[in-house]
C-alpha cells in the first residue's frame, strides 16, 4: 500500500511529454547524481515541497535552507526510504554549505500576503530576501537553475537577473519564475466547467503571476471544449486569475497557498530535472528573460533542457478576449519588472 502510493505520487510528478523509453531508464536510481536546494524549507511551502523533492528519485541530495526550523525538517524528511540524502542548513553562516553543488535551487523564502494585500505588497519584505539570497547563489553555485517561487514573482525575478549581471554569473536560461500553480488552477477549473477528465487536460497560461497579468490561453487548451459560453471562459479566466486570492481568503490571514504550491513547485523543479537529464520535449510555462513580446521577461511555455531553457515557445495565435487580455497586462507587468530591476540596481 506504501509502495504504491509513493509510486502514484512519483508518476503524477512525470511530465506526460516524456518518452515512456527514457522515463524508464530514469526512474531508478541510475539516473545522474543532482542536487536540488529548498531555500526557505521550513515554511509553509517549504516543508510539503521537501516533502514532494525527497519522494523524487531524481533528486540524490537534497538539502534544505531556512533561517530556523531546518534540522527538525530536515530530520523527518530524511527517514523517508527513498534516494536522496538530506541535510538541513540553518543560519546565514551555513547558506554557503547549502548551496555548493547545486543543480537546482527552489526559493520559497518570504512572507505570504494576509487578506486584502496585493502580491506587490510583499515587495518591501521580500525583495530584500531575495537580493540576499541570489547574491549566495551567484557566489556558490552560480550554474544552477533558479526557480523563483517568492512573491511578487513578477518583480523577484528582474532582482535576480541584476544581482546576477552583478557578479557576472547572469545565464538567462537558468533563471525561473514559478507560475506552475496557474497552470494547476487553470486545468482544474477548466475541468471541472468543460466536464472533461482533468488528468489529460492541458492550458498554457502566459504573463506574469500576479492579478490581470495571469493570463490563461483557453482557446489552446486541449482538449478543447465546445461546450463553453464567451461568459463561461470570462469567468474561468477570472478564476484562475484570482486564485491565489481565493485561498489566502480562505485562509482568513494564515496565509497563502502553501500546499497546492508546493505541488506546483515540485512540478516545475521535476521537469527541470528531466530537462538537465537530457529527456527530450519537457515543456512547462514559466516566467523568464523573453523577446515574446516588448517587455524584457515573459511567463510562455518554454522547452527545457541541459542548460535550463532550451527555447521559448511564442504565443500561438489568440482569441479577441485573450489579445485584450495580453494588452491590458502589460503596463502593469512592465512596472513590476521595473520596480525589481531599479531596487537591485539601487540598493
Ligand atoms: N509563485 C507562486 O505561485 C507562489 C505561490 C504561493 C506562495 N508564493 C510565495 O512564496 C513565499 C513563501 O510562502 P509561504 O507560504 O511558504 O510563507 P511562510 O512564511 O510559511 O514561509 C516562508 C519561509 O521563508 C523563510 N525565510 C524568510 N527569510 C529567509 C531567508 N533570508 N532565507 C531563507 N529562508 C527565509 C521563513 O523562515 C519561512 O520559513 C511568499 O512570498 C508567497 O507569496 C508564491
Ligand atoms: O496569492 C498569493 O499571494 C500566493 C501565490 O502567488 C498564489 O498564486 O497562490
Amino acid at each position: 500500500m506504501r509502495t504504491a502510493m509513493l509510486r502514484s505520487i512519483q508518476s503524477s510528478l512525470k511530465n506526460t511529454s516524456s518518452s515512456t523509453l527514457l522515463r524508464r531508464s530514469y526512474s531508478s536510481e541510475s539516473a545522474p547524481e543532482r542536487k536540488v536546494v529548498i531555500l526557505g524549507a521550513a515554511g509553509g511551502i517549504g516543508q510539503p515541497l521537501s516533502l514532494l523533492m525527497k519522494l523524487n528519485p531524481l533528486v540524490s541530495s537534497l538539502s534544505l535552507y531556512d533561517i530556523a526550523g531546518t534540522p527538525g525538517v530536515a530530520a523527518d524528511v530524511s527517514h523517508i526510504n527513498t534516494r536522496s540524502e538530506v541535510v538541513g542548513y540553518m543560519g546565514d553562516e551555513n547558506l554557503g554549505k547549502a548551496l555548493e553543488g547545486a543543480d537546482v535551487v527552489i526559493i520559497p523564502a518570504g512572507v505570504p500576503r494576509k487578506p486584502g494585500m496585493t502580491r506587490d505588497d510583499l515587495f518591501n519584505i521580500n525583495a530584500g530576501i531575495v537580493k540576499g539570497l541570489c547574491t549566495a547563489i551567484a557566489k556558490y553555485c552560480p550554474h544552477a537553475l533558479v526557480n523563483m517561487i517568492s512573491n511578487p514573482v513578477n518583480s523577484t525575478v528582474p532582482i535576480a537577473s541584476e544581482v546576477f549581471k552583478k557578479a557576472g554569473t547572469y545565464d538567462e536560461k537558468r533563471l525561473f519564475g514559478v507560475t506552475t500553480l496557474d497552470v494547476v488552477r487553470a486545468k482544474t477549473f477548466y475541468a471541472g466547467k468543460a466536464k472533461v477528465p482533468v488528468s489529460g487536460v492541458n492550458v498554457p497560461v502566459v504573463g506574469g503571476h500576479a492579478g490581470i497579468t495571469i493570463l490563461p490561453l483557453f482557446s489552446q487548451a486541449t482538449p478543447q471544449a465546445n461546450n463553453l459560453s464567451d461568459e463561461e471562459i470570462v469567468a474561468l479566466t477570472k478564476r484562475t486569475q484570482d486564485g491565489g486570492t481565493e485561498v489566502v481568503e480562505a485562509k482568513a490571514g494564515k496565509g497563502s497557498a502553501t500546499l497546492s504550491m508546493a505541488y506546483a513547485g515540485a512540478i516545475f523543479a521535476d521537469a527541470c530535472l528531466k530537462g538537465l537529464n537530457g529527456v527530450p520535449d519537457v515543456v512547462e510555462c514559466s516566467f523568464v528573460q523573453s523577446n515574446i513580446t516588448e517587455l524584457p521577461f515573459f511567463a510562455s511555455k518554454v522547452r527545457l533542457g541541459k542548460n535550463g531553457v532550451e527555447e521559448i515557445l511564442g504565443l500561438g495565435s489568440l482569441s479577441d478576449y485573450e489579445k485584450q487580455g495580453l494588452e491590458a497586462l502589460l503596463p502593469e507587468l512592465k512596472s513590476s519588472i521595473e520596480k525589481g530591476i531599479k531596487f537591485a540596481n539601487q540598493s
